[in-house]
């Protein structure tokens, strides 16, 4: 009786908070491993999980329980979210923001967001990426942590449409130790946060793949962000090496993306991700933000494209296997035909494009390469816009392109079937691979 009675005790102790050590997926060389087998799967960008998950009217639980269904019914199986936005005056930040102000103050209904989408990814077998930061100005970013603690107002590139000193000012937070004291105290309540759901602790849940350190962290900018790439490569290392202490089971990346990130300089990526606090190796490819691809003149400049574009994927595959790490492809996207926002419209281009870099991927993967996964950009879903302007305001439905953006740019909806189909013929391929 007693013994009965210490099992059922044991057994109503509430979730486990130490779940099986081969739950997380773990790295071994150059591959992502999953319960002792090779973990390989095709994602997506959804930033804007967390939001969808808050309770009450902020969020749209309903919404993103559809959402999960038909993702995890095409196979996509890890999710890129934000798990860190900073309340902005600038003119295209989310509002709310889970960071309030410089004292460090979170929103508690975004919090809970986060565990409620982890509650409903985990029913799902799906895997969470989070980033900690932001490089660009949609979600507060890095340069609200300058405006915080310099006093300086923040530096709207939506308003001067000056990129390059936008970058540079972004980049002074890597060197501004009172923004790297409120960033660590976040990543700190964040990572060892409990699921008021689930009862498990973010750095117990195998939910979680992997911390990163930002979204597209840069050394500055391309003209002159080259004296303070030194910042950067030790912003990586011991940010990293942080995380690592605080989250042992989980893996942690940069969110960098690629040599395009790092001053167009490969060595130079190379060099920063070389750390061993650094599981593995991403990289992002925009054959339109950085001028491969012309929508407009798409027939003629899309075969040039697709050529940088293996260059680019070659060039990536040959440091992670010097660095021997795996790396994915966790950003890449093209507008719909023509350039146009709307659903129900032509895709021919993006799927053309998406069934390029798949069967890139498949092939590497076949041949025991390092190219591990990818996360298009972006999951849009059931998202809906009336705004003559495509343009996000507060309250409005939440998009794969964020407030910066036209809401349609880059977000595959949940009717583009010829798109869809083309993912999961992915993820059923990468199932197949040995
Ligand atoms: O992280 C990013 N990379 C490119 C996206 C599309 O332009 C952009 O929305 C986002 O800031």
């Amino acid at each position: 009786f007693l013994f009965a009675l210490v099992c059922l005790l044991a057994a109503c102790a509430g979730p486990q908070t130490n779940a099986p050590a081969d739950d997380f997926v773990r790295v071994q060389g150059t591959q992502f491993m999953l319960d002792d087998e090779p973990y390989r799967y095709v994602g997506t960008n959804m930033w804007y999980g967390a939001y969808l998950g808050a309770p009450g009217e902020l969020g749209d639980r309903e919404r993103l329980i559809k959402e999960l269904d038909l993702l995890h019914a095409k196979g996509i199986n890890n999710l890129r979210v934000l798990a860190a936005s900073e309340d902005s005056e600038l003119m295209r930040a989310v509002r709310p923001a889970i960071v309030e102000n410089k004292e460090g103050e979170l929103n508690q209904a975004l919090l809970q967001g986060m565990d409620f989408l982890l509650a409903e990814m985990a029913k799902r077998d799906m895997k969470a990426v989070l980033y900690l930061n932001n490089f660009w100005q949609w979600s507060g970013g890095m340069s609200q942590y300058v405006a915080w603690f310099t006093g300086e107002p923040v530096f709207d590139p939506d308003v001067t449409g000056k990129w390059n000193p936008f970058m540079q000012n972004s980049a002074r937070f890597y060197r501004m130790p009172e923004a790297q004291a409120l960033y660590r105290d976040v990543i700190k309540t964040v990572v060892t946060r409990t699921n008021t759901i689930t009862g498990v602790a973010y750095n117990q849940d195998p939910t979680i793949m992997s911390w990163q350190l930002a979204n597209e962290p840069r050394p500055g900018s391309d003209a002159d962000g080259r004296p303070y790439f030194s910042h950067f490569e030790k912003w990586i290392d011991e940010t990293a090496g942080y995380i690592k202490a605080l989250a042992p089971q989980q893996l942690v990346s940069t969110g960098n993306e690629g040599a395009m990130g790092t001053l167009q300089d490969a060595e130079l990526f190379e060099q920063s991700h070389a750390s061993d606090n650094v599981d593995y190796l991403t990289f992002h490819m925009w054959i339109k933000n950085w001028s491969w691809f012309d929508v407009k003149d798409a027939e003629a400049s899309y075969p040039g494209a697709w050529e940088t574009a293996q260059e680019y994927m070659q060039q990536h595959m040959a440091i992670a296997e010097r660095l021997n790490k795996p790396i994915v492809l966790e950003e890449f996207g093209v507008e719909r035909d023509n350039g146009v926002f709307a659903r129900n419209t032509r895709t021919k281009y993006r799927d053309r494009f998406y069934a390029q870099v798949f069967n890139f991927i498949e092939s590497n993967a076949r041949a025991g390469g390092p190219f591990a996964g990818s996360n298009f950009w972006a999951w849009g879903g059931f998202g809906e816009t009336d705004r003559e302007d495509y343009m996000w305001q507060p309250g409005d439905d939440f998009f794969g392109d964020p407030p910066q953006e036209a809401q349609g740019l880059n977000s595959v909806f949940s009717n583009d079937e010829s798109t869809l189909r083309i993912i999961k013929d992915h993820a059923q391929a990468l199932q197949a691979i040995e």
